[in-house]
Formats: structure tokens, sequence, C-alpha cells
């Protein structure tokens, strides 16, 4: 006799109920905010708008890094030497803060210096800015290479600002507890690009009372934590970048530009430092190219890892308002913390597209002379080789 089940079971639901913690957490970073700001509210016409818009493709442009101009090299050279200036190191492998420094007063020489210590420290934190809005910011931006014009991000409500990244959550939206747990949010922006942005500018305007900390993750401290012969294996290999879960056909929001796909070599060499980073991030990278899928998904969580639980290279910056952060995209990745809920957090972020990621035999080609940070660090100062424990 045969048993059958009986027919009220409903073996697989026809619609996955909004527990499902990929829907809320879809839902939670890319439906839009819907804004609680009332009429009083300073940033009004910097809320977040998605204009129906169609731009077409990013196109290929020409970049030039600014960085390679400097004429002192080492956190920061001439910025230091400015009258009331002050650097403080984060962390010895990322991050910097300068206090009492007005962006819009940087001469060339001093922007050169600053794109060269972003190269070197991955996040500089510029605090106090109150005078540097959202037209100068643009402006400074536009200086170190073409705007970034994004496929689907929130735009401000007010003025012509296509190129202007609105990052704004208030009460109206919790983040789902499965938020927490995501590998995903730690992610460089738009890796997805053929040109992936590098420097990238992030103006504090709204900062909740407690929590909206961002944390960043140096990927030379990643690739550096490597052995010699994975370190040469990874170098050999490149991987898929989607934008598709962020403009695909099951996105919350309306796509000013066609989804992208794009491979980059999983390590690209800095072409200011020179150094090697790893380049895959949680969020957009999908798999190895030509290596069996089971490979890929290890080295690619190997990786991952190594970047999300590398606590000691990473950085955890706490903002006030009108602080600026400036990150370099390209060897660094970042995580928001989505924690300040029932408060509002309201920033702006301008970024300067950046070269296609060079190979380390692109690097090679290009007569860059590639090493990892560690080996030039250990030169700079005179030493052959440290001990390590194993
Ligand atoms: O909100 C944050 O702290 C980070 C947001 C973010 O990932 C970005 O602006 O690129
Ligand atoms: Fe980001």
């Amino acid at each position: 006799m045969s048993v059958s089940e009986p027919e009220n079971i409903q073996k697989s639901p026809q619609k996955i109920n909004s527990h499902n913690p990929v829907d809320l957490y879809q839902d939670y970073f890319q439906s839009p905010s819907t804004g609680r700001a009332h009429e009083e509210y300073a940033y009004q016409g910097l809320l977040p708008a998605f204009p129906n818009v169609f731009y077409g493709p990013a196109p290929v442009v020409e970049v030039h890094d600014r960085g390679l101009e400097a004429k002192t090299r080492w956190n920061g050279g001439r910025l230091a030497q400015r009258a009331g200036v002050k650097i403080i190191e984060i962390t010895p492998a990322i991050g910097t803060e300068i206090i009492g420094l007005a962006l819009n007063t940087l001469t060339e020489e001093e922007k050169a210096e600053l794109a060269a210590m972003l190269a070197e420290r991955g996040i500089v934190v510029i605090r106090d800015q109150p005078s540097f809005d959202v037209t100068q910011q643009t402006e400074f931006v536009s200086y170190f290479g073409p705007l970034h014009l994004h496929a689907s991000s929130g735009v401000p409500a007010q003025g012509d600002l296509p190129h202007v990244h609105v990052v704004y959550k208030d009460s109206s939206k919790k983040a789902p507890p499965s938020a927490f747990s995501k590998l995903e949010l730690w992610h460089a922006d738009v890796s997805y690009e053929r040109q992936p942005p590098g420097l990238t500018t992030f103006k504090v305007l709204t900062n909740p009372p407690s929590g909206g900390d961002t944390l960043f993750a140096s990927a030379y401290a990643a690739y550096d934590n490597l052995s010699p012969a994975l370190r040469n294996y990874v170098e050999s290999l490149s991987a898929l970048h989607s934008g598709l879960a962020q403009g695909g056909k099951d996105h919350l929001r309306h796509q000013r530009r066609p989804p992208i796909e794009t491979v980059h070599p999983v390590v690209r060499v800095h072409p200011v430092t020179g150094w090697k980073c790893i380049f895959v991030d949680p969020a957009s990278t999908r798999y190895i190219v030509g290596v069996p899928k089971a490979e890929s998904d290890m080295i690619l969580k190997y990786l991952f890892e190594l970047v999300a639980t590398g606590t000691e290279s990473q950085a955890r910056i706490k903002w006030n308002v009108n602080d600026v952060g400036i990150w370099d995209n390209r060897c660094v990745l970042h995580a928001g913390s989505f924690d300040f809920w029932p408060h509002t957090r309201h920033a702006i972020r301008v970024m300067a597209v950046a070269e296609k990621p060079l190979s380390v035999e692109d690097a090679a080609a290009a007569g860059i002379n590639a090493d990892s940070r560690e080996a030039v660090e250990y030169k700079r100062r005179g030493w052959d080789r440290i001990e390590t424990a194993n």
C-alpha cells in the first residue's frame, strides 16, 4: 500500500513570507526610505529622490591619478606641515584622522598629497567641515577624476545633482535583524563597474546620537595575510562582479543605467603605491572565472572572511556632524552599521571614477614595480624580515 500525503498539506508555500531574511535585507537596502524629515529640516532639499531618467551605459573614461603628483609620501607629507593641522594615525594598517584642516582651502599640491595619503591609509577622516557644502564637495571630487553616476541610488530631491549619492535612513525604516549577520555588508562601492570609483567623499549632515559608525578594512592587509603560494595563485585569477542585485529584474528601484557585470583581477595593484590588494567583495563578487564552482566558493569565502574578520587591519569610524570621510575605494572595503534606529542619519557621497583595475601583469606592463605593502614597509624601515609565530 502506498502512503500518499494528505492533500491539504502545502509542500512549498507559493510566496515566501516577509520573514524571509533575504527579502528583508533587500527591502532595507534597496527600497527608498520614505523620509520622515519635516519641513523645517535644514537638509530637506538633500533628501533622496529617484528620478525617472535614463542615462545609458557608463562610458569608458581616461583618468589621471592626482596621487602620482604628490611630492612627498608617507602619511600626509606636506599636509602635516600646515599650521594648526593635527594628523592622527588610527591604526598602523589603516585610517588617519585630520583635525584643523579646511578642505576647501587645499592647494593643488596639497590635494595631491591627500590623494597619496588615501592610497596609503585607505580612509582619512577630515573632521569638522561645516562650510564644505554639496557644490564644493562635487567640485572637489571632480578635481580627482570624472564623477561617478550611480544607476539607482537616491539623488538629492532638489537641484540638478545626479552625481550625488544620498545616504539616508530615519525612524520609518528599521534594519532587519538578519542584516547584522550578513557578510554582504562588507563591500567596495559599485565594484561591478568597468572603472570602479577610487576617491570617495562622504559628508555627514545629520548624525544619530549613538550608532551609525562605518567600518573600514584594508584590502592590502588581506593580501598580506596570504602565504606566498596562495598569493601567487590568487594573482593569476579574475572574478565576476555583478551589479544585477542592485539593478536586476527584481530590483525595487528605478534603474537609470543598465545593470552591468564585469570581470576584474582578484588582486589589483594600486597605481600610486604599487601595493597589491585583494579586490573581491561579498556584496558584488559572484565567482572566480574558469575554476570549479566549489573551488571558487571556497576561495572567495576565505578572502571575504579575511577582510570581514581581520580586526587588526580595520578602523571603525565614529562620525560627528560635518565630518568628511574620504576613502580610496580601490584598497579598502567598508561596512555600515545599521544600529541607529529610531534615529535619523543623513550623509552625502560623491565619488571619482578610477582606472580599470590593474592586475599584477597589467602593472608590470605599465612599468609599476608592484609589491606587497608589508614588503615595502619592511624595506622602508631597513628590515629584511620579521619573526612571526606560526
Ligand atoms: O552608511 C554607511 O556608513 C556606509 C554607507 C555606504 O556604504 C556608502 O555610502 O558607500
Ligand atoms: Fe558603500
